[in-house]
């Protein structure tokens, strides 16, 4: 036995006791080493449906499929060991029923060993949440801004800032929380709505593109990072990975180019010094 305590998880209770409290950090992470990276920093980590814009150059989240967010959720569960890995219910999977619902989220909790599932959807998946919670499911929720609607909504537009939109959205959240969610993500919403959303609901709302006021906040790594090419009004920029690549890139070509890659210490010699013919 190692004298060394196993390092303990960060559950959905432990965020959902956070309301109020400390703000609660999160990025998305879709990868080993991004993972690996974040989880000493981060509250959670969400492997959201996003990857399949981020990671395979979709238009939207629409095609992405449950396999692609269990493949993606036990690389990142492989590289973290403190967080808690959340993982995007992807379109199709979960609206049809709660049993269809519990099917998926079954599946993402027990071939990631993920702790929480994320879904899209206010008062109309309120049912859908109270049957996975009551069947030891836990569920953050997502409302405002849900891209997996974008068909619908007419493209991935902010919401809330037509005061006369308010009230279905604050009767969302409160549906969501009042369903059993231990968080609520609230995307792309008008400010002031979601701050008063925030101080309405009993759980911790997750804001992005939302409020500085929000119990926590979530960016897509890879926009903060400086890595994605094109990126929503609310990202703030931690980061120019994108420039630091190609500079590394350019370099790396000049050096195969001239030949002065691999140096001696990339090559291996004989073992036995014996004059190659
Ligand atoms: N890389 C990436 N970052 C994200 O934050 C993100 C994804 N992908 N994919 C899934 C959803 C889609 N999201 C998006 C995508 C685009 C806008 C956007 O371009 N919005 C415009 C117009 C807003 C409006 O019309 O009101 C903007 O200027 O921000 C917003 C959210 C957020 N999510
Ligand atoms: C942006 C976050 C909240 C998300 O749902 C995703 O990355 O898919
Ligand atoms: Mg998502």
């Amino acid at each position: 036995m190692s004298a060394q305590k196993p390092i303990r998880r960060v559950t959905a209770a432990d965020i959902r006791a956070r309301k109020g409290g400390d703000p609660i950090v999160s990025l998305t992470a879709y990868h080993h080493h991004t993972a690996a990276i974040a989880d000493e920093i981060v509250d959670f980590l969400l492997v959201g449906d996003s990857l399949g814009m981020v990671m395979h150059g979709l238009e939207t989240t629409i095609p992405v499929t449950l396999e692609m967010m269990i493949l993606q959720g036990q690389a990142v569960m492989r590289g973290s060991s403190r967080a808690l890995v959340i993982v995007d219910m992807p379109f199709g999977s979960y609206e049809a029923s709660p049993q269809e619902a519990f099917r998926s989220a079954a599946r993402i909790l027990k071939e990631t060993g993920a702790g929480a599932v994320k879904l899209e959807g206010g008062r109309r998946m309120a049912d859908t949440i109270r049957f996975l919670v009551e069947r030891g499911v836990p569920v953050m929720a997502h409302v405002g801004l849900t891209p997996q609607s974008v068909l619908a909504l007419g493209g991935f537009k902010s919401q809330g800032r037509d005061i006369n939109e308010w009230a279905a959205i604050e009767a969302d959240a409160k549906a969501v929380a009042d369903a059993g969610a231990f968080a609520v993500v609230l995307e792309a919403l008008a400010e002031p709505l979601a701050a008063k959303i925030t101080k309405q609901i009993e759980v911790p709302t997750i804001g992005i593109g939302a409020s500085a006021a929000c119990d926590g906040q979530i960016l897509v790594m890879e926009d903060m990072l400086g890595l994605s090419d094109r990126t929503p009004k609310f990202v703030k920029r931690y980061g120019a990975l994108r420039d630091h690549i190609r500079s590394a890139l350019s370099s790396y070509a000049a050096d195969v180019r001239a030949r002065s890659f691999p140096g001696q210490e990339h090559i291996y010699e004989l073992k036995t010094p014996k004059a190659a013919e």
